[in-house]
């Protein structure tokens, strides 16, 4: 079909997909000109995934001709055409980046939520810096990791040096904060956060946390290491127990990423199917949504 079309145009065609099932053909200006070609084009958009993880989408494509527009079609059929995740991120950035004015992105979430992996492309993409508050307070207690932290000085000194860092950073513009989990519990920490950032929430189902906690040990995560049983059974255990206790405290975030709405909307069985880049495309997304909202009521005066 792409072929039969280019040929009838002479020129290429050039397809953008978007993410709600959803999309558009556009055709090249000078095409256009020369064959004074009206296209009507009715686009379905199946998602489908293929077993090497590149997607492919179905459109069919009606085209008739300008100078008579009644005439018949054509053209139809159906394109399968890769799905070019690094573009549509770049895209969506591009889109958000001029309401985002310069605020920072503060992640939080439960550990294992992808704050670090998703914070690294995001600020790639956005040419923000990135800043990860449990390395900085590392660097802060000479080099010490969180686990040594929490074993030779307790939760409550390595809570007051987060509160710190997150302090520091306030002031900044720009960034992409990865946060430790548990930065939401203290009200202080969300002054500084949204001071100048928006706060996003990853929103990760407990099993998978787990899955990838187990995948990497525990040892980093001192919380972990209060359960028995293997890796995924203390992860799973604690994690929940966690999410009990800082459930409400995570719902406060600007914008919520949930991974089991993203593998609904991209018809994926399973959140594990999800790439960093389709969550961080998803962050945009709804960072994006709440700008909007936010521009919607200063303009409302609310
Ligand atoms: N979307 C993803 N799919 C699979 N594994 C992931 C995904 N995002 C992160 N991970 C893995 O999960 C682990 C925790 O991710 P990380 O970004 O360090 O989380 P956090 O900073 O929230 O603790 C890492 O091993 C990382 O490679
Ligand atoms: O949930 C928590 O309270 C913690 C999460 C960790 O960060 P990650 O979420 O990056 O693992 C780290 O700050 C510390 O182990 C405490």
């Amino acid at each position: 079909m792409e072929a039969g079309v280019a040929c009838k145009l002479n020129y290429p065609t050039w397809i953008r997909f978007g993410r709600k099932s959803t999309g558009s053909l556009r055709f090249d200006r000078i095409a256009k000109q020369e064959h004074k070609t009206r296209v009507v084009v009715s686009a379905h958009f199946p998602v489908q995934t293929s077993s090497n993880r590149h997607r492919s989408v179905s459109l069919e494509v009606s085209c008739s001709s300008y100078t008579n527009f009644s005439a018949s079609t054509m053209e139809t059929g159906s394109i399968h055409a890769p799905y070019d995740e690094a573009l549509m991120l770049k895209n969506k950035s591009l889109e958000v980046e001029p309401y985002l004015n310069g605020h920072s992105i503060y992640l939080v979430g439960l550990m294992g939520s992808g704050k670090t992996t998703v914070g690294k492309i995001l600020s790639h993409v956005l040419g923000y810096s990135f800043c990860d508050s449990d390395t900085l307070i590392e660097q802060e207690v000479n080099g010490m990791s969180v686990a040594e932290i929490f074993k030779l000085h307790g939760e409550s000194f390595f809570r007051k040096k987060e509160t710190e860092v997150l302090q520091r950073l306030s002031s900044k513009k720009q960034l992409v904060v990865s946060t430790g989990g548990g930065a939401v519990v203290l009200d202080v920490n969300w002054d500084y956060m949204q001071k100048k950032g928006i706060v996003v929430w990853l929103d990760v189902p407990l099993e998978a946390l787990a899955q990838r906690i187990a995948a990497v040990g525990t040892h980093s995560r001192p919380l972990l290491h209060y359960e028995d049983g293997d890796p995924y059974t203390k992860a799973l255990k604690r994690l929940s127990y966690l999410l009990e206790q800082r459930g409400k405290n995570y719902a406060k975030a600007n914008a919520r990423v949930s991974l089991e709405e993203i593998a609904g909307k991209l018809g994926y069985r399973d959140v594990s199917d999800l790439t960093p880049t389709e969550i961080a495309i998803e962050a945009l997304e709804q960072i994006e949504v709440y700008l909007k909202e936010e521009d919607g009521m200063a303009i409302a005066g609310l």
